[in-house]
């Protein structure tokens, strides 16, 4: 008997089909065997473009038309790819199709794939705003690449960009770019290794989300292949190297760097930027279905959507009148997450925030949701930290305790401890296999926890078993290296407005309570969902609750806006009008200064404080500007001739009273009918020193005022409040995430006194306390304050 040896063939999958066409099996039959044969071939673009007409024979044999019958074609091979469960096998069937439907994208394909026919050298950069289609370009590249048996290798500066894109990986583990800030970087990629080899081979290398790279990066990665071309001249292909991109979104993320130092480490500063062939990609794909909300983020793009920016030219404050706001963090889960329990259909959801703090919140309640509501199993998994000691002579910090390492956490390493639900949905934190689509941010289903590992099944329904892996970082540079080693898993139901860049979701929330930190970062979040109803904000609305038929007010968001790289109009004249969403009208009462505060009437600046701080201000604040009239008086009574620091003490002062009217009745004590105006007139200076307002007006700043700033005016004005009112303020604080530093500890007799006294900046009531009028509302919004959850 004879044993035949089978070898991997490179045309294996060819000849099987071809054999099977020689053997007159049916056409169905065919079908079926093509979508299985995918696995094998690396170039299924070639592999069905040689087989199509046989694919399709019982179509012509049913006298379909050539154009209906291909059309029927990729319809019976989607089916026969979702009975194997395989669906993700025929992308390659959808991105040539639809890249090649616009006239743009086919523009921009035509070009690049001349390039490729042609063995060019060239650099290409396809730009255009969020979803236009620039990685369904690229998806046709690497398709039509490979279908002339050249080699494609796509990489993108995040691993949720490199996995839209086929076979696709982070610039960084490709190419072994260290991080760092170090000017020039060198790859690390040895010119041995077959990686290199893969590299020389390959005619295209493709690079999306380029515009969020780093300069250093780059030109480490443009000076790699030229090493790579002199060490291997003869297996050097000339390469068509293809960057995709938006500036408007995210730029490099430098730490401590000045807008200067960000556009220096821009791509846009390499001196290969004049290099490059431009197309560029106008027709929004994304948001087809509403074109009105298309042209807005657009405009929120380019920086031209602010409708108002403060003293100082930093922060703008933006309508965000097309998108609905909700008020509880539990609305946005029921919003993106109606089905908590079934992973796949949460994966095309997201709730996206501004720092990681609110993301791990959020995260965390879908994980009780799933623990308690639909009681799946909860493990909860340790992990092992130890630091990393290079030389026997390394001096050890002695407060490197296993307890300090444990608390210590990083960006992209996992926590010392872990909450593990089996049925959630979980993102993993590492690049595993770029061929098994096993990279950083694939999401997985948590199928199983066991001791010494997780089994995990991707969303197209392979299952694979995870350790728990080795994370390092120093805590600054040229410190110890800490290493943990944990299961690389985070929860993917929340995920910060930078690891959404490149994803299109059916449903978001962005929750706003905070500020993003630039323009470019609020536009990425923006510009995720297809249509504005797919879209929440999590702000509370500065309103009171809405009336009958009326349209409730939209909220007002900050954002910084980049000043030295766009142009922002909305100076306005006296006389001109500023319209908010809600109808309200405003009238500039002065030119506008440089600052453009001196614009805006005081009702305007309520409107811009409500924004951050909106479930602080009594609802009924906006509707009734007098309330906040004793303050106007304490600024008179400092002096302060400048309309804007009279202005600023205002709003600032209704909030103030507003934090301690609510502290008064979280404590349950009586708030005070009038607080004692000498007290707080003493107490100006102060004020008017944290506002920075100065008599001549030359130096203004009016940065909202955060929660833990307010909370913190409102101690220092009334140092010595009730023991049970600072306490509540306390809690407030804590709730908000806030730090407040109580510069003003309580003196023990205020501790024990229960009601205010005059010393402690509350006049005793002569006559029996009134409740306070915005007393309702303020109980609501307690109400509302207790069930909110910390996001710590
Ligand atoms: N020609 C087209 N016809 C129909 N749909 C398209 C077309 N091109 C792209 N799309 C769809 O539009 C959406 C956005 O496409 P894509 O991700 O390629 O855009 P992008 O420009 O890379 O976006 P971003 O800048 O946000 O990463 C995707 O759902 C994609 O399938």
């Amino acid at each position: 008997m004879l044993a035949t040896g089978m070898f991997a063939k490179d045309d294996e999958a060819a000849r099987v089909l071809q054999e099977l066409v020689e053997l007159r099996y049916t056409a169905h039959q065919l079908r079926f065997a093509f979508v299985v044969l995918l696995d094998l071939d690396a170039k299924p673009t070639t592999l069905y473009n040689a087989f199509e007409k046989h694919l399709m024979k019982d179509f012509f044999d049913r006298g379909m038309t050539p154009s209906t019958a291909a059309a029927e074609l990729k319809r019976c091979l989607r089916l026969a790819a979702a009975a194997q469960d395989r669906a993700d096998a025929l992308a390659f069937l959808d991105a040539p199709a639809r890249a090649r439907s616009d006239s743009e994208q086919r523009a921009a394909t035509t070009t690049i794939t001349r390039h490729i026919t042609a063995n060019a050298s060239k650099f290409v950069f396809v730009h255009g705003a969020a979803g236009t289609g620039k990685s369904t370009v690229a998806q046709y590249v690497h398709y039509y690449t490979e279908s002339l048996g050249k080699s494609c290798v796509n990489v993108a500066t995040t691993g949720q960009a490199a996995l839209l894109l086929p076979h696709g990986a982070t610039a960084h583990s490709t190419f072994k770019i260290p991080l760092g800030d170090e000017d020039p970087l060198t790859c690390n990629l040895g010119l041995q290794t077959a990686e290199a080899a893969r590299l020389a081979r390959a005619s295209v290398i493709q690079r999306d989300e380029w515009p969020g790279a780093k300069r250093t990066a780059w030109d480490a990665v443009v000076r790699y292949l030229d090493t790579l071309q002199k060490a291997a001249p003869d297996t050097y292909s000339p390469k068509v190297i293809v960057c995709y991109g938006d500036f408007r979104q995210i730029p490099p993320v430098l730490k401590h760097a000045s807008r200067r130092d960000i556009v220096a480490m821009s791509v846009r500063s390499s001196s290969t930027w004049g290099h490059f062939e431009r197309h560029r990609l106008t027709t929004k794909h994304r948001q087809h279905a509403d074109l009105t909300y298309a042209r807005w983020i657009e405009t929120v793009g380019n920086g031209t959507a602010v409708a108002k920016h403060s003293v100082d030219g930093t922060p703008g404050y933006l309508e965000l009148h097309l998108c609905p706001t909700i008020l509880e963090p539990r609305e946005a889960i029921d919003f993106c997450f109606p089905h908590p329990n079934d992973a796949n259909a949460c994966a095309k959801s997201k709730i996206l925030a501004v720092t990681n703090d609110t993301v791990d919140a959020f995260n965390d309640m879908v994980l009780d949701i799933l623990a308690h509501t639909y009681r799946r199993d909860e493990y909860h998994r340790f992990s092992a930290d130890c630091i990393e000691i290079d030389r026997d002579d390394q001096f050890i910090e002695p407060h490197v305790t296993p307890e300090f390492l444990n608390v210590q956490t990083e960006n992209g390493v996992p926590p010392h401890r872990i909450r593990l639900i089996v049925g959630a949905l979980y993102e993993i934190m590492m690049n595993f296999s770029s061929q098994d689509r096993l990279m950083n941010h694939t999401q997985v289903d948590l199928v199983a926890v066991h001791d010494n590992r997780v089994d995990v099944e991707t969303l197209d329904g392979r299952r694979f078993p995870l350790p728990r892996i080795c994370f390092r970082w120093s805590l600054a540079k040229g410190a110890t290296t800490i290493v943990r080693r944990q299961f690389p898993l985070r929860p993917a139901y929340a995920s910060t407005l930078n690891g959404a860049q490149g994803s299109t979701l059916a449903r978001c929330v962005i929750d706003l309570r905070r500020s993003p930190f630039t323009h470019g970062h609020l536009y990425a979040a923006l510009s995720r969902a297809s249509i504005k109803n797919a879209l929440l904000d999590t702000a509370a609305a500065p309103s009171s609750a809405p009336v009958q038929g009326q349209r409730k007010p939209a909220s007002l968001y900050t954002i910084a806006v980049n000043v030295e790289m766009i142009d922002i109009p909305g100076k306005k004249n006296a006389g001109s009008r500023v319209t908010f969403a809600d109808g309200a009208s405003l009238k500039a009462t002065q030119p506008a200064n440089r600052h453009g505060l001196s614009t805006l009437s005081a009702r305007a600046m309520e409107r811009w404080l409500c924004k951050t701080n909106a479930s602080l201000m009594p609802p009924t604040a906006a509707a009734n500007p007098t309330q906040g009239r004793n303050w106007t008086r304490v600024a008179a009574a400092y002096g302060q001739s400048d309309a804007a620091a009279t202005k600023a003490c205002n709003y600032i002062g209704q909030i103030t009273e507003h934090v301690l009217t609510n502290a008064f009745l979280a404590a349950d004590m009586t708030v005070p009918a009038t607080p004692n105006q000498t007290a707080w007139s003493a107490q100006a200076k102060v004020l008017s020193n944290r506002v920075s307002l100065t008599r001549t007006g030359t130096k203004h700043t009016s940065e909202p005022y955060t929660i833990t700033e307010l909370l913190n005016v409102a101690i220092t004005i009334a140092p010595n409040v009730p023991a049970k009112v600072h306490d509540a303020l306390k809690t407030w604080a804590s709730q908000h995430g806030s730090v407040v530093a109580f510069t003003q500890p309580v003196t023990p007799s205020a501790s024990s006194s229960s009601t205010p006294q005059a010393s402690v900046g509350f006049a005793p009531s002569k006559k029996p306390a009134t409740k306070h009028p915005a007393t309702k509302t303020i109980a609501k919004t307690k109400a509302a304050v207790r069930r909110r959850p910390s996001c710590k």
